[in-house]
């Protein structure tokens, strides 16, 4: 049976009279790959940030990892990993002392730390740059290692927000198979992007339309929904209606 991690029911936020997520609901299973997509202002980045506790919601319901959004914030960052726009490595520590920096953020012991970055350093090839300082690492491998940091605790959940942003397509291609890999292991991805052949590679993605989601499927059933022959022609179907961000 599939275990529900995420669950939302008509989960709202308001800003004074402006409804920036407005009565979002959606299920999210263990071990899938999720993805959260909508055009510029749509409401994802602030739907997101509620679900990590970061932000209390307006109105509506959500437990994430069987922890309640309103009451239950510090339970849910422990149990979930982030990864924004703007990673949250320290460019001017290298790149083990990164991860033994978040290591011990996270929580884990010495030993716990120094096989999971051995791991880490074989999984994504890093061994010969463990000393290197992270700022001066090419952007796709600050996002590769960023990821990797993010899931260093083995968290229920992974959010990412727009994870592979301003790198080519073989790189993200890359990316992906991190993400693959992770929700092998049984975690469970949220994925924000604007590439629609990112879009492809989730088990199920949503498109949030000026605050609500508009859809919510597989993306081959999408495609048959719309009668479209791209995620792209769907995405588009749906978000040429936007008001927002323009
Ligand atoms: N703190 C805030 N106060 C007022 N309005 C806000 C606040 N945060 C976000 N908004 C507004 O809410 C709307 C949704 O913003 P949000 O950042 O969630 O969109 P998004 O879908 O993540 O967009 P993007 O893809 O550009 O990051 C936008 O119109 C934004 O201006």
């Amino acid at each position: 049976m599939k275990e529900t991690v995420i669950k939302t029911d008509k989960l709202t936020k308001r800003f004074g009279d402006f409804v920036a997520t407005n009565e979002i609901s959606l299920e999210v299973y263990k071990g899938e790959i999720f993805g959260f997509l909508g055009a510029n202002g749509a409401g994802k980045t602030t739907a997101m940030r509620m679900l990590c506790g970061l932000s209390i919601p307006s109105s509506g319901q959500a437990t994430i990892a069987g922890f309640d959004v309103y009451k239950q914030t510090e339970h849910i960052k422990k149990h979930i990993g982030y990864m924004s726009q703007k990673f949250s490595l320290y460019e001017d520590l290298t790149v083990l002392e990164n991860i033994r920096f978040f290591g011990g953020i996270y929580g884990l012991s010495n030993a716990d730390i120094k096989t999971k970055s051995e791991a880490l350093l074989n999984e994504l090839g890093l061994q010969d740059e463990a000393k290197t300082l992270v700022g001066s690492l090419p952007l796709g491998w600050k996002q590769k290692l960023s990821f990797s940091v993010a899931i260093l605790h083995d968290p229920k959940i992974v959010f990412l927000d727009e994870p592979t942003g301003g790198v080519d397509p073989v790189t993200r291609r890359q990316f992906w198979d991190l993400i693959y890999n992770a929700a092998d292991r049984g975690i469970t991805i949220f994925v924000t992007t604007h590439y629609m052949d990112e879009a492809e590679y989730c088990n199920r993605i949503s498109i949030m339309v000026d605050g609500r989601i508009q859809a919510l499927d597989s993306p081959a059933n999408l495609k048959k929904q719309f009668n479209a022959s791209s995620m792209d022609e769907v995405f588009f179907e749906l978000a040429r209606g936007a008001k927002r961000g323009e």
